[in-house]
């Protein structure tokens, strides 16, 4: 139960009164970091939790308030060698939702004002940097940062080297004056570009999109930040004068007329009712954007309403950020192991202290090798962020390198196989180092887990524990070993019942008649993945022909690069490799006539596709399928190679690149009549 005031004020003890002096000192160092240097040295998610305290301890002691404290207080006040722009209208924060209790307590203390129906917008909140574009009589005449709400940075000419922003509003008759609001951002794959470069000169990367966004566009030369891809979505207004919206789906209709771009995912007009599955239907699409976001921003639809609810010193009382889970983290890293793959290649990985990302404890992430150790100059005991995409294995961005004491150890590659002692070899013109003895075990359990897997033999249940043991115990020397266990052998292995050991056994006999596709992809030879093996198996046909293919008919297959063709032929020039396939023959393996037979109806043969949005009857696997069974191709991202985009509900930024690159756009029956 709450206490009363008077009991809690008596409360304040010295030791609050230090914390909150402590969170004060604390948050003013990571603002300046953040904001000026565009340099953190915490995740926000970790600074959202000091913000969060720091409120607390003034919500229950209000005498700890001080006129300069960071809950009162917006960004960070501009920098010296910009022209300051003063706001006409401040430009605010928004107070941050975490869950959905938080969020339908917002819709709660707004309710108490409002008769009638209440109805919101709902955006993704762009992680960019905040900017007002100033038009009078339609012509952009003025650019600023956010500052620190009052006051911001002038960047009018940076601004302007934007490319997807109008100069001039494209209305027949422009508003005396408009002042757009909205956020620069970096798609993620500038911003890897602009990482690796800054890496290969030697100059600190960038730790997310966002802070790459706001260096690049605070910039003294915009020379500099011409060469930035950057891009800006408008999401707001500041001053208008001349022209009358109420609402924002008025708001949103004008700006998309006048030439911004909103985000697909914008709505209007949504009940309250509606937001939380809108919410975890834009946590999962979170992904597939090629910028990020980091939450959903949830509007008062009304004008009138927003006006009528006002604001704070920080934030408007009508908005509200729900913030979508972190993806980054901070933590230590422990030391460096080093794996062994199926193709010999040493690789290190980061072991961490633990910490929880995305609602996954995180505790290894791949260094993929020596030179991305070097160019990032990550060390044994370095404070590093972290960084987790869907389900791909975390990364390491970046090192806090101020942070480092003294004792943190510079990571050498070793010259032996960790697993197997031998020399290890780094061959011309390669980053990676092997091992290449014929006989490491390391790389023999990964090359039976790669022929076991599923979009190889498919062979469930030979998990990497068994195999492990299988190998360790000579029972399992190459491929074709598995097809000659028998039940007492695997019934005799750790965790092994009878039961067990004779469905595996079972499961191994049935795989025997496989597809082409999948036994050269099980073969595990380098840069063979499951697609280019598809195309393969439909160029070749058979084993023997593909093994007398030389480089130049295998590089001219679509798909096919000369590096891929020389891996498949230096693969098959090994006697050993011939000889292993010729084992996996004689133990049984048999691929399947008829998956090649001529006549098979290939209409999209060439053709590649992009598939964006919900269809309203196949699934996205589905299509994919239909596609590629037609002998068609199916891409990720949308590019001048791109033959056609089929397009569902809710496309987003592909289908807009489609419509700008003129690439012909299908629904699904469009598709269908394309198959035929
Ligand atoms: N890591 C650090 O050291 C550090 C330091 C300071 C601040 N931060 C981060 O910055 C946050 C505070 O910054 P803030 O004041 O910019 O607040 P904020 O990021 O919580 O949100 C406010 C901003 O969101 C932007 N925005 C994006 N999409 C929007 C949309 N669709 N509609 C309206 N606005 C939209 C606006 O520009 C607005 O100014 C903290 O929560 C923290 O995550 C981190
Ligand atoms: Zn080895």
């Amino acid at each position: 139960m709450e206490k009363p005031l008077k009991e809690r004020e008596g409360q304040c003890s010295e030791k609050v009164r230090q914390r909150a002096a402590l969170l004060r000192k604390d948050l003013s160092r990571h603002s300046y970091r953040y904001y000026v240097l565009d340099d953190p040295e915490i995740t926000d998610a970790a600074y959202d939790a000091l913000f969060r305290e720091l409120q607390e301890l003034e919500g229950r002691f209000p005498e700890l308030k001080t006129q300069d404290s960071p809950t009162l207080r917006v960004g960070a006040p501009p920098l010296s060698g910009f022209t300051p722009v003063f706001h006409r209208l401040p430009m605010l924060s928004l107070d941050n939702a975490f869950d959905e209790g938080e969020f339908f307590a917002f819709v709660q203390r707004i309710r108490k004002g409002v008769a009638g129906e209440l109805l919101f917008s709902v955006e993704p909140k762009f992680d960019g940097i905040a900017v007002s574009l100033r038009y009078e009589n339609g012509v952009l005449t003025e650019a600023a940062t956010r500052g620190d709400g009052l006051v911001g940075e002038g960047v009018t000419e940076n601004v302007r080297t934007i490319a997807n922003l109008p100069l001039r509003l494209r209305v027949e008759e422009p508003p005396a004056v408009l002042e757009v609001r909205g956020e620069v951002l970096m798609d993620r794959k500038g911003f890897k570009a602009l990482n690796l470069s800054r890496e290969k000169t030697g100059e600190a990367p960038f730790a997310n999109p966002r802070n790459a966004a706001s260096g690049s566009l605070r910039q003294l030369d915009s020379r500099i930040t011409a060469t930035r891809p950057l891009r800006f979505f408008a999401h707001g207004m500041g001053e208008v004068e001349g022209l009358f919206l109420s609402s924002m789906a008025e708001l949103f209709a004008f700006l998309r007329s006048a030439g911004f771009a909103l985000s697909p995912l914008a709505q209007s007009a949504v009940l309250p009712e509606k937001v939380p599955d809108i919410y975890a239907e834009m946590v999962e699409r979170r992904e597939s954007l090629d910028y990020e976001v980091d939450g959903m921003v949830i509007k008062v639809e009304n004008f009138d309403l927003q006006t009528r609810l006002g604001m704070t010193s920080r934030t408007p009382r009508w908005a509200l950020a729900w913030k979508f889970p972190a993806m980054e983290a901070r933590t230590r890293l422990e030391r460096i192991e080093v794996q062994v793959g199926r193709t010999g290649v040493l690789t290190p990985v980061a072991i961490l202290t633990p910490v929880e990302v995305g609602g996954v404890t995180v505790s290894r992430a791949t260094l993929h090798n020596m030179d991305e150790i070097l160019r990032k100059d990550i060390r044994i005991g370095d404070q590093v962020f972290i960084q987790r995409a869907g389900d791909v294995i975390p990364k390491v961005v970046k090192v806090i390198e101020h942070l480092r004491d003294g004792s943190e150890i510079v990571f050498q590659m070793p010259d032996h196989c960790p697993v197997c002692g031998s020399l290890v070899v780094q061959e011309e013109g390669e980053v990676a180092v092997r091992c290449v003895s014929a006989t490491c075990p390391a790389q023999l359990k990964e090359r039976i887990r790669h022929f076991a897997s599923k979009p190889a033999l498919d062979m469930d249940g030979m998990g990497e524990k068994l195999v492990a043991q299988l190998v360790d115990r000579g029972l399992v020397k190459t491929c074709a070993d598995l097809f000659y266990l028998d039940v007492p052998g695997l019934a005799a292995m750790d965790r092994m019942g009878e039961k067990s050991a004779s469905n595996l056994v079972k499961a191994i006999h049935d795989r025997k008649k496989t597809s082409f596709h999948r036994l050269l992809y099980g073969l595990g030879i380098r840069h063979v993945g499951v697609h280019t093996a598809k195309i393969l198996g439909q160029r070749f046909r058979s084993f023997d022909n593909l093994m007398a293919a030389d480089v130049e008919s295998l590089s001219s297959v679509e798909g096919v690069g000369p590096v891929l063709a020389e891996a498949i032929r230096d693969y098959f020039s090994r006697s050993e490799n011939r000889e292993a396939l010729k084992a996996l023959f004689a133990a049984g393996v048999d691929v399947e006539e008829g998956e090649f037979q001529a006549g098979g109806h290939r209409p999209l043969e060439g053709k590649t596709f992009v598939i964006t949005g919900i269809l309203p009857v196949l699934s996205r696997k589905e299509a994919q399928d239909l596609i590629t069974a037609a002998g068609g191709r199916v891409a990720g991202s949308v590019s001048a190679k791109t033959h056609y985009v089929v397009a569902g509900e809710k496309a987003g930024s592909k289908y807009e690149k489609a419509l700008s690159l003129n690439i012909p756009i299908l629904d699904e029956s469009g598709l269908r009549n394309l198959v035929g």
